[in-house]
């Protein structure tokens, strides 16, 4: 497997005696968007802020982009781009004089700096506004130049503070089709963080879960699911048209197969816990019986689903 491209390794990070982040080991790679999800407090923004070398762990290490973020991390931040949940503009220059304005700061070349702003608010689909000033935009636009900001020193790593919070749900949709668009072209790895989970079950490939400063799961949504519900799995429901007898001779025939855990019947649905998706066999199998089927149903477990219930085993 190739090398990580962040590396968290016993991250902690102590205020006094309280542990804002408590023993973080996690790898992230090249390409992946990455959720951190978690309550207020529970120490992703610490987690972000060691990342980038803004505050030093008081144990273990960061390593981003091969750079050790503590040591190094003006390195770090040539590489990696930061967008706050509070974005910052000046409101009477344009949105064009504010992105030029970034990439000198950035140290982007004078001769350079208008084919590069003019490409990225293509990118960020800010063209046709890119001369109006940033105080006439929404929160939503505003967000998307925060996105070519960020996107201005052609970062490796891009981390995304709450990129969702206050836009409108079309808004968001388009954010987070356009963060996996780049993500996808250009191999741009994504780091966000977010409250709102099924805006980070759209996007994110792998999500970790912060309680109490601690990593409590990680992992993509499947794995999470199938690790944290192992004792139910995937449910299948089939509603047929008739009651099925309380006596049901297929009942035992149907436990015999390998990918069925359990199966509870109620009236005229019946609920198969299953190892994996068997749907289509299972349809078979009562068609060929010569039931008329009403209805299937499957329940996959979310992210809701998962979020509920660490905080339910916690609390
Ligand atoms: N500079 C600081 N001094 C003292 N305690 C701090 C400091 N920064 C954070 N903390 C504490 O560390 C814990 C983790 O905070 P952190 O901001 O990392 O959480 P978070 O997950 O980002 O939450 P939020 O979503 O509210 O930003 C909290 O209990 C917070 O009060």
């Amino acid at each position: 497997m190739m090398d990580p491209i962040i590396q968290l390794q016993d991250l902690s990070k102590c205020y006094g005696s309280k542990k804002a982040v408590d023993q973080l080991s996690l790898d992230i790679y090249k390409g992946e968007i990455f959720g951190l999800l978690g309550p207020n407090g529970a120490g992703k923004t610490t987690t972000i802020l060691m990342m980038l070398g803004l505050t030093d762990p008081t144990s273990g290490s960061a390593f981003v982009c091969g750079y050790n973020a503590t040591s190094n991390p003006i390195s770090v931040k040539r590489k990696v781009g930061y967008m706050p949940d509070s974005l910052g503009f000046y409101d009477n220059m344009t949105a064009q004089e504010n992105l030029s304005y970034i990439a000198r700061l950035n140290g982007i070349p004078e001769k350079e700096i208008g084919k590069r702003t003019a490409e990225l608010m293509e990118i960020v689909g800010l063209s046709s506004v890119s001369n109006k000033k940033t105080s006439t935009f929404s929160r939503g636009m505003k967000q998307r130049l925060g996105l070519a900001d960020v996107l201005i020193k052609q970062p490796d790593v891009i981390i995304l503070d709450e990129p969702t919070l206050g836009i409108d749900p079309s808004g968001v949709k388009e954010f987070l089709t356009l963060i996996k668009r780049l993500s996808k072209e250009q191999e741009l790895t994504v780091l966000l963080s977010s409250h709102h989970l099924h805006h980070v079950q759209q996007v994110c490939d792998r999500v970790g879960i912060f309680v109490g400063g601690k990593l409590l799961a990680h992992g993509n949504i499947d794995a999470l699911s199938g690790s944290l519900f192992n004792s139910e799995g995937l449910i299948v429901s089939i509603q047929l048209a008739a009651d099925i007898p309380q006596i049901w001779p297929f009942k035992q025939e149907l436990e015999q197969w390998e990918s069925i855990k359990q199966i509870r019947v109620n009236d005229s649905t019946v609920d198969f816990e299953c190892k994996q998706d068997i749907t289509p066999a299972l349809v078979r199998f009562f068609v060929e019986k010569g039931y008329d089927i009403l209805g299937v149903h499957q329940k996959k477990y979310g992210l809701d689903d998962i979020y509920e219930k660490y905080f339910e085993d916690i609390n």
